[in-house]
């Protein structure tokens, strides 16, 4: 597993504003996109190319193309939503997945809810999208559903991430090369309630509202 944690200024300063509590959902909204948009062009360093013969108005030169199968981008609902025009700005021909996903606030474990999900994803680089990495119980069964459906390679986009879900994450597939993590932050620990400290709270309600 590779993990990728962003070290830029402006990522750093819309975090901040992120964070706050007292930032307003449609400026979160607006937040979020922005930062997955910097994370975004961290996460397809790796894209899969191909040589492309093209004629310039001066001459033909050999440029650069995606790869097929297109890539495959999953927001995990509904904190993950969040995140996807950002992502698909930057990847406008890749093809888009849903999977919905709670994490049982007793139990902290992770509940799938809703497929929408291609059945074969051979051969597929599959970008998840999730705000928040915080246990790891949801990015991990995410990564098993994708890696059993044949995905080939899987980059996890999240804004924040505590020790303690990488750790998971790591203990799970650490030994894969197939598996990156690009995050804006990672924060400092979880607290009783499994949230990220400091964190920025729910995503989801801070995003769409409180459920
Ligand atoms: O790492 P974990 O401990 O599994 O927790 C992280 C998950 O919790 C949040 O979703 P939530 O369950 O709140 O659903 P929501 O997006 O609908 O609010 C978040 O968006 C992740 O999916
Ligand atoms: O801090 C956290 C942990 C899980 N889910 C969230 O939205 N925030
Ligand atoms: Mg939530």
């Amino acid at each position: 597993m590779r993990l990728h944690v962003a070290d830029h200024p402006l990522v750093d300063h819309k975090l901040t504003t992120l964070r706050d509590e007292t930032t307003p959902s449609a400026t979160f909204r607006l937040l979020v996109d922005e930062l997955v948009t910097l994370l975004a062009y961290e996460a397809t360093r790796g894209i899969a190319t191909v040589p492309k013969e093209i004629r310039t108005p001066v001459t033909s030169m050999t440029g650069t193309t995606l790869a097929s199968p297109a890539p495959l981008v999953v927001p995990i609902l509904r904190a993950g939503l969040g995140m996807l025009d950002g992502m698909t700005r930057l990847l406008p021909t890749a093809e888009v997945g849903f999977l919905g996903m709670m994490r049982d606030e007793e139990t902290l474990k992770a509940v799938t809810y809703a497929n929408r999900l291609p059945d074969d994803l051979t051969g597929r680089h599959v970008f998840l999208l999730d705000p928040m990495l915080a246990t790891g119980g949801t990015l991990v069964a995410a990564i098993d559903y994708v890696f059993e459906r044949g995905a080939r390679e899987v980059t996890a986009v999240c804004l924040l991430a505590a020790p303690e879900g990488l750790e998971l994450v790591e203990k799970h597939a650490g030994g894969r090369v197939d598996v990156e993590i690009v995050v804006a932050a990672v924060d400092e620990r979880l607290n009783e309630k499994a949230y990220i400290v400091p964190g920025l709270g729910d995503a989801g309600d801070r995003l769409y509202g409180v459920v």
